[in-house]
């Protein structure tokens, strides 16, 4: 692991910066008037705009003559939210999380600079209504909700035209696109062009966490139909109308839209999310050596999982190396599960060598999978049990969740099966005879009804030793007597915004498996020891600003140790190369976009 102790290193030199500074703001070139500049989310100031800058703008008399201060409006935002949770205490929690939603997107759609800051400053309770598990929610209710655009929509019927269409994206430049064709929302399945809301989510984490200028991200829909029934028949739905293309028709629909993008922005990185797992394998194979691209939920998923697993190494005392001795349960075959499960066996294999045997075990929806399995999914196929491994154990194909763990006695078992309550009252009860002295469960489906069990049920079941981890938000939980039973949230929102980051300031022409080992082992390294013993195996959310220029670093480190960085802006391949691990710090840091209002300079 040699990224390791640099990963280090750059902890503690960040640590020391926890809030970036926020020196005065350059200006802000915009090429808008008088109303047209009110109606615009990035640059509107609503009544913050210094008289002056009304003067210049030709904005005197369009708003109330007071002028009010960031902090005011602030201010006034944060207690108009505060009264709202007050007014609708005792509510069903969607309708409450819907109404949070609302008065966020309200917002987001009037003035960005005041939705970025206060999502950065009140992270830990925004996160759960913009992203997992809220947007989850409003994927389902999209057409019901929708009231203005946001990103691009490329539908089966632009064929041909996505070459012009992408000229229609009123930013010169775009740094972070994130894509996917709703074809497996979460663990909600096909949802179609109402999908559109993850990518929107997703990249709402990239400015909070990454410091991505809003200006220069970009969700995109791909919709080439959809397969659920429900949404054919709704009169309402806004997407197209029609069974989802297949095959070739549907390749070269992302072919167009991925030529389409490089063509105008040659240097934007693209992150593929939620894409049935068909789709995800296919796509990654076909583009990561052509554009600077990933998916998130393969290979982010992997990284985060991959971290919390060594972590959990280090809850019981052990060295990191041990790690090859873990027994592991994967329950889920899918493109997470899968990611997982490769990133894990190339870590055991970087430990001990190509011919490390490692105990890890994974399940689909038919039970264990093993090399007698007829129709094997070729994607799961490299990882089926050959009958030699597991005779000894007494398991054969298609075993049971719970004959696995009973003959396995896993470390650490780990769901992303999209499967609510998977994990029961008997599987998790079979984990107390775990020989581990510290049992992990990862219980990493979304939204919050789809995960594998609820993290009462775990500490209840499963004994008060465990480590837990979900992939949707739960509060800790009171186990008694001044106890607490420590809830991680297992999410790749951990890793993705750094991946992006690091990607995009290196400008590297492609996304490696070293850039993303980088990234899990710095986010691995990030908790202390002292912090594992709480139970935690990741960060706060509260961190994920610094923790994402980490990453971010050691990203950068990765594609130059590789030489694929390329350069961004000004830096070019060559000084990237000359610099010292504190400049990369300090190059990283000074490039993450912070919400401040900047004097806007109007030209034609
Ligand atoms: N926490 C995170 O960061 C994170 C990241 C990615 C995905 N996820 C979640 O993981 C889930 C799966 O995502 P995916 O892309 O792999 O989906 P997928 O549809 O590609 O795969 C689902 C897999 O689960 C298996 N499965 C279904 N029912 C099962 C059962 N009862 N027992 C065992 N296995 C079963 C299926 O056979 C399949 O292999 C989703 O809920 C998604 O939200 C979470
Ligand atoms: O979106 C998330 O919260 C994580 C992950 O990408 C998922 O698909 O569940
Ligand atoms: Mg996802």
């Amino acid at each position: 692991m040699i990224m390791w102790r640099l990963a280090r290193s750059a902890a503690s030199n960040l640590r020391r910066n926890r809030r970036f500074s926020t020196a005065i703001p350059g200006p802000c070139i915009v090429h808008k008037r008088g109303a047209d500049i009110l109606h615009d989310p990035w640059f509107n100031k609503d009544t913050g705009f210094p008289l002056t800058e009304r003067d210049r703008l030709g904005l005197r008399g369009l708003l109330p003559p007071r002028v009010i201060s960031f902090e005011q409006q602030y201010a006034r935002f944060m207690e108009s939210y505060r009264s709202l949770e007050k007014n609708t205490q005792g509510q069903p929690d969607s309708v409450v999380s819907l109404a949070k939603w609302r008065i966020l997107n309200r917002l987001h759609d009037r003035n960005e600079t005041l939705y970025y800051r206060a999502l950065i400053d009140n992270i830990e309770d925004f996160a759960p209504i913009i992203y997992t598990p809220t947007v989850g929610l409003v994927c389902q209710n999209y057409s019901g909700l929708f009231r203005r655009p946001r990103g691009m929509y490329f539908s089966a019927k632009d064929k041909g035209e996505m070459m012009s269409m992408i000229y229609n994206w009123p930013a010169h430049q775009v740094d972070m696109i994130v894509l996917t064709d709703g074809s497996r929302i979460l663990g909600l399945g096909d949802l179609g062009v109402q999908g559109i809301g993850i990518p929107i989510g997703k990249l709402d984490m990239y400015v909070a966490a990454a410091g991505i200028n809003p200006q220069r991200i970009l969700p995109v829909m791909l919709d080439v139909g959809t397969n659920n029934q429900r949404l054919l028949e709704d009169r309402l739905y806004l997407g197209l109308r029609q069974p989802r293309l297949e095959g070739e028709e549907y390749l070269s629909i992302v072919d167009e839209f991925m030529e389409a993008v490089h063509a105008r922005w040659p240097k934007a990185v693209v992150q593929f999310e939620d894409f049935q797992m068909k789709w995800a394998f296919e796509t990654l194979q076909r583009y990561r050596k052509k554009f600077c691209m990933f998916n998130d939920d393969i290979q982010g998923t992997a990284g985060v999982a991959l971290a919390g697993v060594l972590g959990t190494v280090r809850t019981q005392g052990r060295p990191l190396t041990d790690f090859v001795n873990q027994k592991i349960v994967v329950v889920g075959a899918g493109s997470a599960g899968l990611g997982v499960f490769k990133m894990a066996i190339q870590a055991a294999s970087r430990m001990a060598g190509a011919g490390a045997k490692p105990q890890f075990f994974l399940l689909d929806k038919d039970g264990l999978i093993t090399k007698a399995r007829k129709n094997i999914d070729p994607a799961a196929a490299p990882f089926a049990k050959s009958p030699g491994e597991i005779e000894g154990l007494g398991l054969v194909e298609g075993a049971n969740l719970i004959e696995v763990i009973n003959k396995v006695k896993p470390h650490v078992l780990l769901g992303l099966s999209g499967v609510g309550g998977v994990f029961n009252e008997e599987v998790l009860k079979a984990m107390r005879e775990s020989d581990s002295p510290k049992p992990a469960i990862f219980s990493m489906s979304n939204p919050t009804l789809n995960a594998e069990c609820t993290a009462v049920d775990a500490f209840k079941h499963a004994g008060e030793n465990i480590v837990f981890a979900s992939g949707s938000p739960f509060k800790n939980v009171d186990l008694g007597n001044g106890k607490v039973g420590h809830v991680n949230q297992a999410n790749n929102m951990y890793l993705f915004p750094g991946i992006g980051l690091g990607a995009l300031l290196s400008g590297a022409r492609l996304i490696s498996d070293g850039m993303l080992q980088a990234a899990a082992e710095c986010l691995a390294s990030y908790i202390t020891d002292e912090e594992i013993q709480s139970g935690m195996l990741y960060p706060s959310i509260r961190s994920i600003r610094d923790i994402t220029a980490e990453v971010g670093v050691a990203v950068v480190q990765a594609a130059i140790a590789e030489e694929l960085a390329e350069g961004h802006g000004n830096m070019g391949p060559k000084e990237l190369v000359q610099m010292s691990k504190e400049e990369i710090v300090e190059y990283v840091k000074d490039n993450m976009w912070y919400p401040v209002y900047s004097p806007l300079v109007h030209e034609k």
